[in-house]
């Protein structure tokens, strides 16, 4: 049953509405602060809002106010103003304000009940539209729920439908070319090829010609004419992976593809038109190697109609545990062992970590962890992250015999925090004896004579 929320704070309305509204989980709220506390509890899809709410029922301010609240908490909620009959002038200000709906009292309960199911069906097959949108870009590969990825997702689908070039920026490993191929195939083009070439692991003399193709005979190994990456994209999309490392002579060369749209082959002298959608992407600092000079300004401009900032994981938040569920699930299609999912400190420890490789660096720590992992559930420790920090990788420890020290500093700390100091137990938890766990206490400069720890 579809829950609504009813805002009126006329006990008989309510009891009127209570009774033709049977079809739904009906609550009621009386006052605005109960409307809001009831929405944060129960996400009603619908609302109705008697505009005239205490503490100055015959004034609309505090409706109008409540409205506004309801729909920055949520704004896809569906709300329909209830005003006095004579009121238009309100219920147009709800509706600016971005109410679904207004209904005039007298109350006839046949046409409210026909606009709350009209209200209903229509945030249905919204939410409806969302998941489909969401799932075709899983089917892509695409894996994202956070409001950043949401706004991205957003921009990737606007981009697909128009001709305009696009700069991805983003760390590495974010998914830039994950982006650009989500573009590609939700564009017209999608049937046509997807081209990339990464400009940083081409060596500089091989790139033009790679990029450009070549006639037979343009320089010494060119046995026959051979058409480049650019031309495999005709009709397609061409993605430019780390531009900033296109060679600054080479960038004049693609300006002048991308302002008139046709290409030379090297050693040629015949134009050739090609019609390519072009999306670039770089990691590096484009401002800052326009102002050393390393990068053309103009050739910037060119292909950044439009820039997607694709975020860091870091800052992905919910991302973080949802990619690293896709990507266990994964895991265990490609191994033998069925892993079924994190310990609570994994999750934790998932959700802390720096992530300075991106989403392929945890895409990289699953899928070892899941080869690593004894039991049916991937620990903290099968993941590996708690010594790689960020300030840890900066500087290299000065060999191993400092690495394993910190280690087993580290699990030592570890073990006397669970038990609570008590070195029999923390003993038996890195299986270690008694003796033994003394000394390393020793070696370490460990506290073992917290107040609560209990040495047996
Ligand atoms: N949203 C996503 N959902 C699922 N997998 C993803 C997503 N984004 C990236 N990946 C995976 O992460 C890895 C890195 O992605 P990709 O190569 O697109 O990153 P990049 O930003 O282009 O990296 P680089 O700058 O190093 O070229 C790939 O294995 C890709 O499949």
């Amino acid at each position: 049953m579809e829950t609504l929320l009813v805002i009126e704070d006329d006990p008989g309305i309510q009891k009127q509405l209570k009774w033709c509204l049977a079809d739904y989980d009906v609550v009621f709220a009386a006052n605005r602060q109960e409307a809001i506390t009831a929405l944060r509890r129960y996400e009603p899809k619908v609302v109705t809002l008697d505009l005239g709410l205490p503490p100055d029922p015959t004034n609309a301010s505090e409706g109008l106010q409540t409205l506004k609240e309801i729909l920055d908490l949520c704004p896809n909620t569906k709300v329909i103003v209830i005003t006095g009959n004579d009121d238009k002038d309100n219920a147009l200000k709800a509706i600016e304000l971005g109410a679904h709906d207004f209904y005039q009292k007298p109350i006839d309960d046949e046409i409210l009940s026909v606009i709350i199911a009209r209200a209903f069906v229509i945030t249905n097959l919204e939410s409806e539209n969302i998941r489909l949108r969401q799932s075709s870009l899983d089917s892509h590969g695409f894996i994202g729920n956070s409001p950043q990825i949401q706004h991205v997702c957003r921009m990737v689908d606007r981009i697909a439908a128009c001709e305009i070039s696009t700069l991805i920026l983003g760390e590495s490993g974010t998914g830039k070319e994950v982006l650009a191929r989500a573009i590609h195939d939700r564009s017209p083009r999608h049937d046509k090829p997807f081209v990339a070439i990464n400009c940083a692991s081409i060596p500089e003399h091989l790139l033009e010609s790679e990029l450009f193709g070549f006639e037979k005979g343009a320089f010494t190994g060119a046995h026959k004419t051979t058409i480049g990456k650019i031309e495999h994209a005709n009709g397609g999309t061409l993605f430019l992976d780390e531009i900033g490392d296109m060679p600054y002579p080479l960038q004049a060369k693609i300006l002048r593809f991308l302002q008139e749209k046709v290409i030379e082959r090297v050693g040629g002298r015949q134009e050739i038109p090609v019609d390519v959608k072009i999306i670039c992407a770089t990691h590096q600092n484009l401002q800052q190697m326009m102002t050393e000079k390393t990068f053309r300004e103009d050739l910037f401009f060119r292909i950044s109609e439009i820039t997607i900032d694709n975020p860091p994981l870091r800052e992905r938040g919910e991302d973080i545990v949802l990619l690293a569920r896709f990507f266990l699930h994964l895991a265990n299609q490609q191994t033998q062992h069925k892993i079924n999912g994190f310990t609570d400190e994994a999750i934790a420890a998932l959700c802390q970590y720096h992530w300075p490789g991106n989403i392929r660096e945890l895409q990289n720590k699953i899928k070892s962890a899941a080869i690593m992992a004894d039991g049916k559930v991937i620990s903290e420790f099968d993941l590996a992250l708690t010594s790689v920090d960020a300030s840890a990788q900066e500087k290299m420890p000065l060999n191993l015999r400092q690495i394993r020290d910190a280690a087993e500093k580290q699990a030592i700390s570890k073990a006397l925090t669970m038990t609570d100091g008590n070195i029999s137990r923390a003993a038996n938890l890195l299986g270690v004896t008694r003796p033994t766990l003394y000394t390393l206490i020793e070696k370490f400069s460990l506290n073992a004579d917290a107040p609560s720890s209990t040495t047996q």
